[in-house]
């Protein structure tokens, strides 16, 4: 692809479980790995392409009785190229879906995958879903193989998710699949029974009712809804429309047929999503085709699916004629090479029978469907009719209705019973309705509302619309190189290391292998136009490649060169046997290879010798940053090393000011401190000094004032000295003069003083005597008192005498017995205490007696110091007037 510029496609074909789709996924494999970009951000095309296979599988294949993963649709992946030759884009197209196994499967085959895989899903997906075991779904529980040998539906489910994922299924749109998948199968348990009205029909019972009610609800639309869509019918007749009730056999059948196009459009759903996350190249030129078809089938039930599954077929196995016989065999003649004609069995004519238009069996079957009233009868007659002359047409002696086709790869025997349901591919009107209305708006996408004139103009026909499909991929093959792969199936028994001869050599024969292995033997399938040739072969004698040959003779010199024999020139090309161009390219190679190695070594050298100019260079330049990166680092070093002095500098001025500063202000503290111990010294000593000048000067002063003093004391003794003894003289003048007063004078000084003393003596004897007569009061008083006790207890005393004289006396004279009753002790003890009271008492006598002679005295002294008082006072006042007298004289 990549040299030639043409695009490619591979047809794997081969009988169901021959490898077609494992083949198909290698191929995938290699060319995503081939043409696969590296991984750029998120996922990559190559990455989505394969994970769509999984997801395509889950839900278009199934268990067969050939295969356990049979593909119940055919693929055709169209992988594009840039012009780089790497993967720019993809897209998926399928062809025909067996849709009837959503509602019917035969035993031991299963329904699609993702059926069984949702009902082993995680439990809380199953309880959101509603959805219980496998088994108890009647869509699955028609054939008794629920599981499968080595499939674990749980994991395949998560894996499918996952790949969903990547093909670009948001999660929200694989809820809604999921959804619609629980949907069908709910929906299949639905069972009808009689309803109320004739032909009618209902919910069998409440069982069927819940399955409805969550049939609906998981298509989020209306319950009743759905129940009128299944049991009823509208036929609009003549602009007018009647609902007729179906019965229930009808009724299922419009449950199966709702459960068919949900699932059939929820597929077609999937492979446009796949296709539009994906993304095509509209600029891509080249692509590689994979096509993954169905291959020839006969089973002992053949339906609608195996006739357009063999349409299909034929239609491949006529374009294989075609391109290995026909096409082959006219170029052989157009080129004029010596060739006898090889026949082979050309299929045109059973294609016609099936698609010919008017007239082959899909038209008529379109008419059929189209006409009200007919059934498959009506249409294997018409077939019986029409085909009744064509070789390739038979009826079979003991059917009614089925019909056999010869196809090229033998008989198949068709039943018609269910050809006419499967070709109609319209949805119900009622089910478009109903579902277009979803409140989900997945499943309203799934049922877009058709237009007024498609619904009633244009009929649509699975059979017509699969012809169109099948025609267009057979123009896209046509149109780029085809490549067959036949996978042969070993044998049927699905068992490893078994070869059953006789049907690989009927597969073998079926898929025209054989004719075609004849004519690539016989024939020259390999051919190539002269200037193609020289151009691609050149190399192996270049002399050709100069102007002096012509195109014949230096593609001859070049098949000499090779030792070729046996191929043939033509007008325009050479054509070469089978091998001839393998052998032509070893060569080519081997010469490509020598002229590599030539090349290889000049470039090496030539590699080398500028590696190692650039290694010099390199070198050099690296020397040279190593030589400026000492160089730098040296001076680094040295600046390092300069600072580091000049910090050192700086820091030892630093430290040396700093000290210095310490020193200066310790030092004028000292010297302040000593400056001012010397101050205050000085002003100490100034203090002291003075101080002694102010006591000095005190002192001095005192001596001054003591000398001044004593001088004027002197002065004044002196004087009064002097004025003594002028005085004195004056006074013995005086004293002479007055020495008659003088005696007076004494008379009077000793008077005073003597009134003076007695003055005193008087005021004494008034306070003595005003104490004495207060004392005298008090002892007075307290002798009174005693005087009075003693009077009391002396008169107590007496009286205690004399009553115990009496008592005494009394008892005496009581008793009567004198000396001998007396107690003489007791005698004695009132004796002595008789005469201590008799002491005690005298005694008292004598004190007061005393006390008595006592103030008496006292008055008598008393009196005799207020008569010398008297005198004396009287003496003074005489002298007073006396001295008044003599002075006043
Ligand atoms: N190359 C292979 N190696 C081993 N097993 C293979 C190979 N090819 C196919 N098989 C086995 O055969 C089975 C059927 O293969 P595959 O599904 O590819 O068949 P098919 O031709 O596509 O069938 P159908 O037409 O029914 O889809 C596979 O599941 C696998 O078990």
């Amino acid at each position: 692809m990549i040299n030639n510029r043409i695009s490619q496609a591979i047809l794997v074909s081969g009988e169901s479980g021959a490898g077609k789709t494992e083949s198909t996924k290698m191929l995938m494999q290699y060319l995503a790995f081939m043409g696969g970009k590296a991984q750029a951000e998120g996922r990559s095309v190559q990455q989505q392409i394969l994970e769509s296979n999984p997801v395509l599988e889950a839900f278009g294949n199934a268990k067969t009785v050939r295969n356990n993963n049979s593909s119940r649709f055919g693929k055709f992946v169209e992988i594009q190229f840039d012009d780089n030759g790497k993967i720019s884009g993809a897209a998926i197209r399928t062809y025909l879906l067996e849709r009837s196994r959503v509602c019917q499967i035969s035993d031991p085959e299963r329904n699609y995958h993702c059926f069984y895989m949702l009902c082993a899903a995680p439990s809380e997906d199953c309880k959101k879903y509603k959805l219980g075991e496998a088994k108890t779904f009647h869509y699955l529980n028609q054939s008794n193989c629920i599981e499968l040998d080595g499939l674990d539906d749980s994991k395949e489910y998560t894996d499918t998710r996952r790949a969903m994922s990547i093909v670009g299924i948001s999660s929200d749109e694989q809820d809604a699949i999921f959804r619609v998948v629980a949907a069908i199968l709910h929906l299949g348990n639905v069972e009808f029974a009689e309803g109320s009205e004739a032909d009618s029909s209902m919910p069998k019972d409440e069982k069927s009712q819940f399955h409805l009610r969550t049939a609906a609800e998981l298509f989020m639309c209306d319950e009743k809804g759905l129940e009128e869509s299944l049991c009823k019918r509208v036929m609009a007749t003549r602009g007018e429309s009647i609902t007729k009730n179906l019965d229930p056999r009808a009724a299922a059948l419009s449950r199966d047929a709702l459960s068919r196009i949900v699932y059939s459009r929820l597929f077609d759903w999937l492979v446009n999503k796949i296709n539009s996350s994906i993304g095509q190249d509209p600029d891509s030129k080249i692509l590689i085709g994979v096509l993954d078809i169905y291959g020839f089938e006969s089973f002992k039930t053949n339906s609608f699916e195996q006739f357009c599954i063999n349409l299909t077929n034929e239609k491949l196995q006529q374009h294989f004629n075609q391109h290995v016989f026909k096409m082959e065999q006219e170029e052989y003649t157009k080129e004029e090479i010596d060739w006898s004609y090889i026949q082979f069995v050309d299929n045109q004519e059973i294609l016609d029978l099936i698609e010919k238009k008017p007239g082959g069996i899909i038209a008529l079957l379109d008419e059929t469907c189209m006409l009200r009233n007919s059934t498959h009868e009506t249409f294997a007659e018409k077939l019986y009719q029409k085909f009744k002359d064509n070789p390739h047409f038979s009826k079979p002696k003991f059917s009614r209705s089925d019909f056999t086709i010869h196809h090229y790869a033998g008989n198949v025997t068709y039943q018609t019973d269910l050809f006419l349901d499967k070709n109609i591919d319209y949805a119900v009107n009622e089910h478009q309705i109903l579902l277009n209305a979803s409140k989900c708006s997945f499943v309203s996408s799934l049922f877009p509302p058709c237009e007024e004139s498609t619904k009633s103009t244009k009929f649509s026909s699975i059979g017509s619309s699969f012809k169109q499909q099948l025609q267009s991929l057979l123009e896209t093959l046509s149109a780029i190189e085809p490549h067959y792969i036949r996978c042969i199936k070993p044998n049927n028994v699905l068992k490893p290391a078994i070869f059953e001869n006789s049907n690989v050599l009927q597969q073998l024969r079926c898929g025209g292998v054989l004719e075609a292995i004849r004519i690539s033997c016989l024939g020259y399938p390999t051919r190539r136009t002269f200037f193609e040739f020289i151009n691609r072969f050149g190399i192996l004698q270049p002399k050709v490649l100069g102007r002096s040959h012509d195109e014949v003779a230096a593609t001859k010199m070049l098949l000499g060169k090779a030792n070729l024999t046996g191929y043939q020139i033509g007008k325009t090309k050479v054509f070469l046997r089978a091998g001839q161009m393998a052998e032509l390219d070893a060569l080519r190679t081997e010469i490509l290879g020598l002229s590599a190695k030539k090349i290889q070594t000049k470039v090496r050298s030539h590699v080398a010798r500028k590696k190692y100019v650039m290694l010099q260079h390199f070198a050099t330049q690296l020397q040279a940053v190593c030589r400026g990166t000492i160089a730098r680092w040296r001076y680094e070093t040295m600046r390092r090393e300069a600072a580091s002095l000049k910090i050192q500098t700086c820091y030892r001025k630093h430290c040396a000011r700093k000290t210095y500063k310490e020193i200066c202000s310790a030092s004028t503290t000292i010297q302040s401190g000593l400056r001012g111990m010397a101050a205050r010294h000085k002003l100490h000593f100034y203090r002291q000094t003075k101080a002694a000048v102010i006591i000095q000067s005190h002192c001095r002063c005192y001596l001054v004032l003591s000398n001044y003093k004593r001088m004027m004391k002197a002065i004044i003794t002196t004087q009064c000295a002097w004025r003594g003894r002028v005085a004195r003289r004056e006074l013995r003048e005086l004293k002479v003069a007055a020495k008659e007063t003088g005696a007076l004078q004494a008379a009077k000084s000793k008077l005073e003083k003597e009134v003076e003393e007695l003055t005193w003596r008087l005021q004494l004897e008034k306070r003595i005597r005003a104490d004495v007569e207060e004392a005298k009061a008090q002892e007075n008083k307290k002798l009174q008192l005693q005087l009075q006790d003693l009077q009391m207890q002396l008169n107590d005393t007496k009286e205690l005498l004399k009553r115990e004289k009496e008592s005494t006396k009394a008892e005496m004279e009581k008793t009567l017995v004198p000396e001998i009753c007396v107690d003489t002790t007791q005698v004695n003890e009132l004796t002595a205490e008789n005469n201590r009271l008799k002491a005690l008492v005298v005694s008292l006598e004598t004190n007061i007696e005393e006390m008595k002679q006592k103030f008496g005295e006292t008055d008598n002294v008393r009196d005799e110091w207020c008569k010398k008082a008297t005198d004396a006072e009287s003496q003074i006042n005489e002298l007073k007037s006396m001295m008044q007298r003599f002075l006043f004289h």
